[in-house]
C-alpha cells in the first residue's frame, strides 16, 4: 500500500533520515522504534507528505505522493507527537472544530464524534474543557481527532508520552480494536519496546538516521539467537564489578540500570561460573543470575551498544 524508497532528509550536511526503505501493506500494523531524535518523527512527516524529502521517493499504491499527495492524504490520519487541542474548548466542541476542518457537518458530524467519543472512552466528559483534563485524555482526544474522518491509514507519533498507565494501556487497546475491527493500517511510533512488542507484527528500528534492523518481532530476536541475555542482581553493586564486567573480553555489552546489570554473551560462555568469579573477586554479594528471554530492548542495546531510553 505505501512504500518508501531510499527516502532522506538533510538539514545542511546532517541527515535527519538517510536512505530509508519500508514498505506497510493494508491491515498491518507496523512499528517504527527508536530513540529520541532517530528521525521518527521527520520520517513520519515525509511518508504522510507534511515535508519534502531531500531524495528518494514515497509511493502509494505505486503512486508517487510527491508528485500528488491527495490520494493519500484523504485517507490518512495523523496523530501528532505534540497536543493539538483548544483548551479552551470542550472535548465535544474540539471535535466540532475539527470535524467542521474536515469538512463534515450537520448529522453526519455529529453521530461520528457520539461514535469517536465512545471510542476513546470521553462520552462522560464530553462537556468538560480539554484544560481540566488529565495528560492521558488530552492524549485520547488528540487520537479521536484524527479518526474523525474515517481514515484508513492511521499515523501515531508517541502516541503515550508522558501519560498515566492506565490510560497508556487504554490507548494502546484501542488501537489494537482499531485495527482488529476496523481493519485500519496502524503506522506506530514509540520509543518504549513493549508497546510496539505488544502491537505490532513487523518492526522497523531507527537509530540516528537509520534503519539498523527490520523484520517480525521473531526475525529480530533471532538476532540475538547466538547469545545470551543475563540480567545480574546484586546486593550492593560497586564500580569495580561493574568494570570487571566491562573490561571482560568475552562479554560483548554490559548496560547498568539502577541496581540491575544486563550483560550480552555468546551462548558457548559458561556465564554463571563467569560472573561468580568476577563477583568474589570485586567482593560483591550475587543476588540473582538470570537468563532472560531476549526482547526487543536487548536486540537495541545490543545493535548500538545502548539503552533505548538513553
Ligand atoms: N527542521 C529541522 N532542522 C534541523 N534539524 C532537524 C529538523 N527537524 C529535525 N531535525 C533533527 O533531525 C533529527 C531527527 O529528529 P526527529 O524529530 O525526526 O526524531 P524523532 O525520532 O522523532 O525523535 P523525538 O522522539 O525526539 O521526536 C534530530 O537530531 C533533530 O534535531
Amino acid at each position: 500500500m505505501l512504500e518508501l524508497m531510499d527516502l532522506s532528509k538533510r538539514y545542511k550536511q546532517f541527515y535527519a533520515v538517510k536512505n530509508m526503505n519500508m514498505y506497510i501493506e493494508k491491515g498491518e500494523i507496523v512499528g517504527l522504534l527508536g530513540p529520541n531524535g532517530a528521525g521518527k518523527s521527520t520520517a513520519i512527516s515525509m511518508l504522510s507528505s507534511l515535508i519534502e524529502p531531500t531524495e528518494g521517493d514515497v509511493l502509494f499504491h505505486k503512486k508517487s505522493i510527491l508528485k500528488n499527495p491527495s490520494p493519500l492524504r484523504k485517507v490518512i490520519g495523523v496523530v501528532p507527537q505534540e497536543i493539538a487541542l483548544y483548551e479552551e474548548l470542550t472535548a465535544e466542541e474540539n471535535l466540532h472544530f475539527f470535524g467542521r476542518i474536515y469538512r463534515m457537518s450537520g448529522k453526519e458530524l455529529r453521530q461520528k464524534i457520539d461514535d469517536v467519543l465512545k471510542l476513546i472512552g470521553l462520552v462522560d466528559r464530553r462537556k468538560d474543557v480539554v484544560k481540566k483534563f488529565s495528560g492521558g485524555m488530552k492524549r485520547r482526544l488528540n487520537i479521536g481527532v484524527a479518526l474523525l474522518h474515517n481514515p484508513e491509514f492511521l499515523i501515531m507519533d508517541e502516541p503515550t508520552v508522558g501519560i498515566d498507565p492506565q490510560s497508556r494501556s487504554y490507548i494502546l487497546e484501542t488501537v489494537k480494536r482499531l485495527n482488529e475491527e476496523k481493519g485500519l493500517t496502524i503506522l506506530y511510533t514509540s520509543h518504549y519496546m513493549e508497546e510496539v512488542e505488544y502491537l505490532c507484527d513487523r518492526i522497523y528500528i531507527m537509530d540516528k538516521g537509520n534503519l539498523i534492523a527490520v523484520g517480525t518481532k521473531d526475525d529480530i530476536k533471532e538476532i540475538l539467537s547466538a547469545e545470551h541475555t543475563i540480567h545480574v542482581e546484586a546486593e550492593l553493586l560497586n564500580n569495580d564489578f561493574i568494570e570487571a564486567l566491562q573490561e571482560e573480553p568475552t562479554i560483548k555489552e554490559t548496560f547498568v540500570k539502577d541496581e540491575t546489570i544486563t550483560i550480552i554473551v555468546p551462548k558457548e560462555i559458561n556465564v554463571f561460573q563467569l560472573i561468580t568469579r568476577l563477583a568474589n573477586e570485586t567482593k560483591v554479594e550475587l543476588k540473582s543470575v538470570n537468563v532472560k528471554t531476549p526482547t526487543l530492548e536487548d536486540v537495541f542495546l545490543h545493535l548500538t551498544g545502548r539503552a533505548l531510553r538513553d
